[in-house]
């Protein structure tokens, strides 16, 4: 240090005391000043050559100098009352080989509105901090997340965590409505990416002929439109259904994973990119690997991690919690109280096979929960496709008249144990209401 400040003459120590942005005080063992510098002499309303030798404390009002020399404690932003107003001084002591040979101070804040404006700037940024954090909180408490605790959804969960964090592709693949994209998000939002874009793109439902301007964009000579892959610089691009994606746009999707560049439509020029990407897919996409309708060397590019989500009718142990989560979701939405499941109800919806998974339950769970009017969901309120039970029609025995005639008293039987309107049940087993009347007596039902 004592080198450091060898370099620094007494006219650029005076320099910088006299016109840095605080005010200085310095006093010897005995809080007799030694220096102050002017901006402080003309606050206090002093001239320098008066105060110079002075006991501090009659210059400076309620000075605590002698108290910092007394104890050797350096005092950081202590409120200091002083001509009407309060000041936040700093108070150090000085020490020459572990000896207290004085005390220095400064006033980091020249009177209160001083205090009071950086004070407020202070306060702005910080709830500027604490809004982004709100928000960004928000966001990820509004990602709805993946629920089920079965081995396969505990395990899509755990990858999850663990692949987040990279930049590597990943291939998720499962029935529709079975979770894909919110598997997608959830790697985006655990990623550090999370407050960067995350942009979706489906490639079954934009025509063929505009997939490539929307993916990699269009120079028309004059401007640039960018695309989705750019949109999502510095983010991610979720892409589904990207079994659907022509062959020659897939050379250039895996250019861009490899090389990290993309030449947008209508010209030569290729510009570099950072874009995490997330395919799915409907279909398992080695068999399309196979019946040459997908190009191999994307696939393997983006296959080495794949997330395969099961149906729901294949975990379906997940059902109950599913069901009390939307539950509580559109309870919630609706303003009502939450609602119970009736056992019979469980029983339907857990012998279902749900073609359209995790979003057809959610939707039908909000469909019943804004019409149920008590405190139980029961059959009455299951959509009608969902009451029937799944049976054993099938008798071994017999005449195939016999059979036939055993399979249809039971399958009536068992649409009148979820359905009391008989114009419903025969209108669903294509019969009048006449003949189902008549079979009805025919089986002694
Ligand atoms: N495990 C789950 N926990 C909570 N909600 C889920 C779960 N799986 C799916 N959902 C919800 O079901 C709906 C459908 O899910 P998502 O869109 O992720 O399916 P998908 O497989 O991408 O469907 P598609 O292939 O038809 O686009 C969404 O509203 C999603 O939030």
């Amino acid at each position: 240090m004592g080198e450091c400040i060898k370099n620094l003459s007494p006219k650029v120590i005076e320099q910088i005391l006299e016109t840095s942005f605080s005010w200085f005080v310095v006093v010897d063992k005995n809080a007799r000043i030694i220096y102050i510098n002017k901006e402080y002499c003309d606050f206090l309303e002093v001239e320098r050559e008066n105060v110079i030798g002075k006991y501090v404390g009659e210059v400076i009002e309620n000075s605590e100098m002698h108290l910092v020399i007394e104890k050797g404690v350096a005092q950081i932003a202590a409120p200091h009352y002083i001509k009407g107003n309060y000041m936040l001084p700093n108070r150090i002591p000085i020490y020459v080989d572990g000896e207290i040979v004085g005390a220095f101070g400064s006033v980091m804040f020249r009177d209160v509105n001083d205090w009071k404006k950086l004070n407020s700037h202070v306060q702005k940024t910080l709830e500027k901090i604490d809004e982004n954090m709100k928000s960004t909180m928000e966001s990820l408490n509004s990602l709805p997340s993946l629920i089920g605790s079965s081995n396969a959804i505990r395990k899509i969960k755990e990858t999850i965590s663990i692949i987040a964090p990279t930049k590597l592709p990943v291939l998720i693949e499962g029935e529709i409505g079975s979770g894909k994209e919110l598997c997608a998000r959830s790697i985006h939002h655990l990623s550090d990416r999370y407050e960067k874009p995350f942009v979706n793109i489906n490639c079954s439902i934009i025509p063929i002929d505009l997939l490539e301007v929307e993916l990699f964009g269009k120079w028309d000579g004059t401007n640039l439109k960018k695309g989705r892959l750019s949109l999502a610089d510095g983010g991610t691009i979720y892409i589904q259904e990207i079994n659907e994606l022509p062959f020659t746009i897939q050379a250039k999707l895996l250019k861009m994973i490899q090389e990290g560049t993309i030449q947008p439509v209508g010209t030569d020029h290729e510009i570099s990119i950072n874009t995490r990407v997330l395919v799915s897919s409907n279909i398992p996409l080695l068999d399309l690997v196979k019946a040459k309708k997908f190009r191999e060397d994307l696939f393997y590019r983006i296959q080495s991690i794949t997330l395969l989500v099961p149906p729901l009718r294949e975990r379906i142990e997940d059902l109950p919690e599913l069901i009390q989560t939307f539950i509580n979701k559109f309870c919630a939405e609706a303003g009502r109280r939450t609602i119970k499941v009736h056992r019979k109800v469980l029983w339907a919806l857990q012998n279902y096979d749900w073609p359209g998974n995790v979003r057809e339950l959610q939707n039908i769970i909000q469909a019943i929960v804004h019409l149920a009017d008590g405190e139980e969901i029961t059959e009455d309120s299951l959509p009608f496709h969902l009451r029937r039970k799944p049976s054993n029609f099938i008798r071994s025995n017999g005449t195939l008249e016999e059979i036939l005639s055993h399979v249809e008293g039971q399958v009536i039987k068992e649409y009148l144990e979820v359905e009391k309107d008989k114009n419903k049940i025969a209108e669903q087993l294509g019969i009048s209401r006449s003949t189902l009347y008549e079979k009805i007596k025919k089986h002694n039902l």
